[in-house]
């Protein structure tokens, strides 16, 4: 329970809600656990014929007021309850007073009739404004668990993302954070609800042990509630451990699905139908299998118990009958009896929520928990004007075990275009992702216009940086809502204005719907040479003073490189720029070139400089000539 509370916290904000929906739920327990029992003592037997009797029962009195004989008659008819004629007679009246039956048969028959479904008519109300109410509660619940998670995503280090699957993390935030949702709803729900129809229940036994002695084995009886707890526990620890393993499962087929939509083209195109869809089946065959068990150690729990209560109402019904109760007087202790274990039933069901919650709890806690990496700091340095001075001190940095980039010192003075190059795994991403801070170096430091970047906070700091990638990423939405995410409070004429010197305003005006086009998921309408136009015109409308164009051109043919490299060299004018090059055309336009060797930089100077200079360079330069 202890590891639920931060979630409670949740819970706390829709209060309101919440206690109405609780309200509600005790009264359903008055109404299941004190209600029915009550109406199968009190008001069947007036349907039941239990009036005429009343009529008899009052003109023989009347006849024999006061002698032995009386009391004999009173005792019959009424055992433990009504003793004397004014009781009797105060029952008629009462009936006639609230009904208005003036002693008819027939009306008072018809009144205590209605109130049958009065009683379940209330009962209803109450049980659908419970989980109406503790629904929605949930509901709020589940929406701060899920921002919460997808916040913390956002903020974990990219290594994170190396070691986890996107579909599994899809799993954690919708599937478990639901699951989680759910347990800690029905555990306060149930946990307040339950254990209130349980005394509710007690409550009507006592009082009628206390009217009757002999109903007080029935108190007894209950003795066999400990005994529930032992299934209870052992099927809640192996519910816990498959609950586990089913979500796992459910994570990496949501893997596979996300894998396979994220590539449907190279699905088709490498074959992959069948083994991708051998693959997705089998995931689905073992969570099948792990759910059943799921089911199977939750679904145990209630017949089990069911048993046990049949059992304590076999002993009650061989007990009471010895003693010679009537069916009238044991039905009612039955029901009383039934809605004893009712509670024990469902606290049982919350037991096992809570272990299928933990399982569920364990696996959001792995992305919860997970630190950070790169954070804010403290009192974060607020630098005004930037101008785009980098510079790498003594920096070393490694993902794991061998080292990514290798005591780097480098200036690199504010507008500056360089490129960086070298063979595949030198370093080069890598170099230019810690400016951004997605990672900090092991040692060394870097600044931007001489403050340290970890002075800085993160959102400033990235305020200052635009990155165009080698593949354009767009989001669903529209095309000016596209390019609108390189400054969200853009207007209009911005966005056309940053469209018009990414050459995109042209073919942007030419479809349908002009800007309002929407791009579909991750730019699938458009082409690859229109993508990245827009995502030039986004760059030109965040106007950051450094640029890194991370391969930008690599993944468009020749000619719509060739088209683009002009607004790419418009882009790289008064801004510090880094170019991550493997197609030597896109250097041309760099100022300085760093060659990069095994995340040593291993060279620096002009494209003739190092042509004349560096055999690495030289040679980088053949194998793009060949
Ligand atoms: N997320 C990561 N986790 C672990 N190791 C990584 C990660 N990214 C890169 N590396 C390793 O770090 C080294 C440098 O990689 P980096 O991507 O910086 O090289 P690069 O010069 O940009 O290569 P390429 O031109 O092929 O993109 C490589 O050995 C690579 O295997």
């Amino acid at each position: 329970m202890k590891r639920f509370r931060p979630y409670f916290a949740y819970l706390a904000e829709a209060k309101f809600t919440f206690l109405a929906g609780i309200a509600a739920g005790l009264l359903f327990a008055v109404f299941s656990g004190f209600g029915l029992p009550f109406m199968v003592e009190k008001v069947f037997p007036v349907i039941f014929g239990a009036r005429p009797e009343i009529e008899t029962v009052i003109s023989t009195l009347s006849a024999a007021e006061g002698s032995e004989e009386a009391k004999r008659i009173l005792d019959e008819a009424f055992p433990g309850e009504m003793k004397s004629l004014e009781e009797t007679r105060a029952v008629r009246a009462w009936f006639a007073d609230k009904f208005g039956a003036e002693d008819g048969p027939l009306a008072m028959l018809v009144a205590a009739a209605l109130l049958v479904p009065l009683v379940t008519l209330l009962k209803g109300l109450a049980g659908f404004f419970n989980v109406y109410w503790v629904t929605a509660a949930g509901l709020h619940v589940l929406r701060r668990i899920q921002g919460q998670v997808f916040h913390k995503i956002q903020r974990l280090p990219l290594g994170f993302f190396s070691g986890h699957k996107t579909g599994d993390l899809i799993s954690r935030v919708n599937g478990d954070a639901n699951i989680l949702q759910g347990v800690v709803t029905t555990i306060s729900n149930d946990l307040i609800k339950q254990p209130f129809t349980l005394i509710a229940a007690l409550c009507y036994l006592v009082y009628r042990s206390i009217s009757d002695s002999n109903s007080f084995f029935v108190l007894v009886c209950l003795l066999t509630i400990p005994i529930s707890i032992i299934p209870i526990r052992i099927l809640g620890k192996r519910l816990m451990r498959r609950a586990g393993n089913m979500q796992k499962e459910a994570g990496s087929n949501t893997a596979i699905l996300a894998e396979t939509l994220g590539a449907t083209r190279e699905v088709r195109a490498f074959n992959l139908e069948e083994m991708l869809a051998g693959r997705f089946l089998e995931g689905v065959r073992r969570w099948t299998v792990l759910h059943l068990k799921v089911i199977k150690y939750r679904y145990l729990v209630p017949p089990i118990i069911e048993m046990l209560a049949a059992g304590a109402l076999a002993a009650a019904l061989t007990y009471g009958s010895q003693r010679g109760m009537t069916l009238d007087g044991f039905v009612p202790l039955a029901i009383a009896l039934y809605m004893c274990y009712e509670p024990i039933k469902k606290l049982g069901a919350v037991h096992n929520r809570l272990k299928q919650g933990e399982a569920s709890l364990d696996r959001l806690e792995v992305i919860l928990h997970a630190e950070e990496g790169v954070t804010d700091p403290p009192n974060p340095v607020t630098i005004d004007n930037v101008r785009g001075g980098i510079r790498f001190d003594s920096v070393n940095f490694t993902y794991g075990k061998a080292p990514a980039l290798k005591d780097i010192s480098i200036d690199i003075p504010a507008g500056q275009v360089v490129a960086l190059v070298g063979p595949s795994g030198a370093g080069k991403t890598t170099f230019a992702s810690m400016i951004p801070r997605f990672y900090d170096p092991v040692d060394g430091t870097i600044e931007l216009d001489g403050v340290d970047l970890t002075k800085l906070r993160l959102k400033d700091l990235r305020d200052h940086i635009t990155i165009v990638p080698q593949e354009a990423v767009l989001f669903s939405g529209t095309v000016e809502e596209n390019i609108q995410l390189g400054k969200l409070d853009a207007s209009k004429g911005d966005i056309e204005r940053a469209a018009k010197r990414a050459n995109a305003h042209t073919f942007i005006e030419d479809f349908p719907d002009g800007y309002a086009t929407p791009v579909g998921e991750r730019g699938a309408q458009l082409s690859g040479g229109q993508k990245q136009r827009i995502s030039i015109a986004r760059a030109f409308l965040k106007d950051a003073p450094v640029l890194i164009l991370d391969e930008a051109t690599a993944a468009l043919d020749a000619d719509t490189e060739s088209q683009i490299q002009g607004e790419l060299a418009d882009l790289t004018r008064g801004r510090t720029t880094l170019i991550i090059a493997h197609r030597f055309s896109t250097i041309r336009i760099a100022d300085r070139i760093l060659v990069f060797d095994k995340g040593r930089i291993i060279g620096d100077g002009t494209f003739e400089e190092l042509e004349q200079s560096n055999d690495l360079f030289r040679s980088l330069l053949q194998n793009q000539r060949h």
